[in-house]
């Protein structure tokens, strides 16, 4: 088990132990190890294939993909959010749909741990199964949906298209702690991120394209409001931080958002209101529970203009709205890269489909393990 226990990062950017008591100039020694050991396990690959529904639910994929850019005519960001839910799902014991599960008995699901709080999506996971349920019952896993979903959101955003093995089995237990412990805090310093990606088989270049993801979507202000005003226990800010964007992001979120003050009501530019509700089922995106503190929007110089270019330009201007993104121009691979992506847009596109397939693909659950759930809140 290399995921469990030692490997653990704290999420809280306070009390966050450091993963290394000694963090030494050994440490890329440390990480070819960790990739030979991951290489060297067995992987459930093999009974994911190309097109696997076409006999038993050959519309499936055609399913997602409409459902999905419907939804996304109706509210852009859900592009975002189900993006994310991918990276959320598959981080934690691998794609498996663990993410989507509802909390039962008084069990936590990984839903109420704390990196996935603000996780949204879950409601558009539940429209795409039900339309997949209308259409062949029974088949089509919510772990693939979540994958599927997830790219075809990516090409909504402006990414690449990239193709994706299907036959994913959804898990029968959500993994609550192991979410706690084992999802990046945005709080992380780069030596931190490279060993929680390099934990699940991603090398510099490949972490590096994956955090381009960081295009599309919005950050609340909680998530780096240390930066803005008291980096480090200083009472300043980030020294990092570019003063024009600095005064920009202040604008936005100012001190009192320190406490997810419910007072503070979302700003427009990074929360459009929702246009008259398509469906009450789309709740995440309610009034009621739309997140209330203020944040920045990914691609604040615009919607679509350039999936990853603004990134990794920003990157190079001490622009990064979170710490652990800012960080990637901490070490000289990493930066590297980012200026590589910065430069060559096609490059970025080409390694970050490369990188989105390996993601999709951690640590699947193939026949005959795992089950096809009905409802993808529950276990059947
Ligand atoms: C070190 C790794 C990462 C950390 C610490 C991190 C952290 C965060 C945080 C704190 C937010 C803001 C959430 C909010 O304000 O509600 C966010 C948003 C987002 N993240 Fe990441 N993230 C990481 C990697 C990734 C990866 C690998 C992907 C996808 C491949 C991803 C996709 C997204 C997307 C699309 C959003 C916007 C969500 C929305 O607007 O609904 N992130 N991330």
């Amino acid at each position: 088990e290399t995921k469990k226990g030692s490997q653990a990062v704290s999420w809280s950017p306070y009390d966050a132990p450091s993963i290394f008591a000694d963090p030494s100039p050994s440490w890329p020694m440390f990480l070819s190890t960790k990739l030979e050991k991951k290489v060297e396990e067995p992987d459930n690959l093999g009974s994911l294939r190309y097109d696997y529904y076409n006999e038993s639910c050959p519309q499936a994929e055609q399913i997602i993909r409409t459902t999905v850019q419907e939804l996304y005519k109706l509210r852009p960001n859900v592009s975002a959010a189900l993006l994310r839910l991918v990276f959320h799902d598959c981080f934690v014991e691998g794609c498996d749909a663990s993410v989507l599960l509802d909390a039962v008995n008084g069990i936590d699901s990984e839903k109420d741990s704390p990196p996935n709080e603000s996780l949204k999506g879950f409601d558009l996971i539940d429209i795409i199964k039900l339309e997949l349920e209308e259409a062949c019952p029974g088949v089509v896993s919510c772990a693939d949906i979540v994958v599927l979903a997830a790219r075809e959101s990516v090409v909504l955003a402006g990414g690449p298209f990239y193709p994706l093995h299907t036959g994913r089995r959804d898990s029968t237990v959500s993994f609550s702690e192991v979410a706690a412990y084992e999802l990046p805090s945005p709080q992380d310093d780069l030596y931190k991120t490279i060993a929680s990606f390099a934990s699940r088989g991603f090398n510099g270049r490949e972490t590096v394209a994956l955090l381009g993801a960081h295009s599309t979507g919005m950050i609340h202000c909680k998530f780096f409001l240390n930066r803005l005003y008291n980096f480090a226990g200083t009472d300043e800010p980030d020294p990092s931080m570019d003063t024009e964007f600095l005064a920009l992001l202040r604008s936005r979120c100012n001190n009192s958002h320190a406490s997810s003050s419910p007072s503070s009501s979302p700003s427009s530019s990074s929360s459009p209101s929702l246009s008259p509700s398509p469906s009450s089922v789309i709740d995440s995106f309610s009034p009621s529970s739309l997140p209330l503190e203020t944040g920045m929007k990914m691609d604040y110089e615009g919607p679509g203009l350039g999936f990853g270019t603004l990134y990794y330009q920003s990157l190079l201007q001490g622009r990064g709205i979170l710490y652990v993104d800012q960080q990637l121009t901490a070490g000289e691979e990493t930066e590297n890269w980012v200026r590589a992506y910065a430069s060559d847009v096609s490059l970025f596109r080409r390694d970050f489909a490369l990188a989105m397939m390996k993601l999709s693909n951690l640590q699947v659950l193939t026949e005959p393990r795992g089950q096809v759930r009905l409802n993808c809140r529950l276990v059947i």
